[in-house]
């Protein structure tokens, strides 16, 4: 039997580094038809601010495995929808996840196949359970970043498709200062 290493490293609870990780950077021109209001995408894409920033610890793609990632969401609105990431499914739908927030203000929007979705508000020190079968996308509801971590099963894959040409049944804004989750003019079943 080979045995892997064990691994301890630290989070920089300030900016969501994780030493040694894998970086990606995910800009506002990664996020071409997810916002809404086209209009206000296009105007702010002259600018195509990062959005979000990932530092994952991946492992094989092997049932039992566990990978592990924060991201760094940073404030920011496209008409009056808060930044998100984009959100997913896993490949293999029945894989859950965990999510912990570290900094900032957000939430997760969560959702079923068939639609249905939740909003859970998350500040540091939350917990949230992504159940299997369940899409997931974080935004950033305030004017600081907000950073958290998440740890997956390695094998779970991310299936982006659906999320891509359909978007969630809800949409995260900011109206008279306050933030709504409102019904999506724009989801189609
Ligand atoms: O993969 P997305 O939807 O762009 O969101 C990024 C975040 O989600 C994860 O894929 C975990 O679900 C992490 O790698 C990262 O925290
Ligand atoms: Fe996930």
């Amino acid at each position: 039997m080979e045995y892997k290493n064990p691994l301890g490293v630290d989070i920089d609870l300030e900016t969501g580094v994780i030493p040694g990780a894998k970086k990606l950077v995910r800009r506002l021109g990664d996020l071409k038809g997810y916002f809404v209001d086209e209009k206000a995408y296009e105007e702010l894409l002259k600018e195509n601010p990062v959005v979000y920033e990932v530092y994952a610890i991946e492992q094989e793609e092997k049932d039992g495995d566990l990978n592990f990632a924060t991201t760094v969401l940073y404030p920011g609105k496209v008409g009056k929808e808060f930044f998100f990431t984009k959100g997913h499914y896993h490949s293999k739908a029945d894989r859950a996840e965990i999510y912990y927030g570290i900094k900032g203000k957000g939430g997760m929007l969560l959702q079923t196949p068939e639609g249905k979705a939740e909003w859970i508000e998350m500040r540091p020190g939350t917990v949230v359970y992504v159940p299997p079968y369940w899409a997931h996308r974080t935004v950033n509801t305030g004017d600081e970043p907000f950073i958290f971590l998440a740890i997956y099963p390695a094998d779970a894959g991310h299936d982006y498709g659906s999320i891509k040409e359909k978007g969630f049944s809800k949409l995260v804004i900011e109206e008279n200062g306050e933030v709504r989750v409102v019904d999506n003019p724009k989801w189609k079943e």
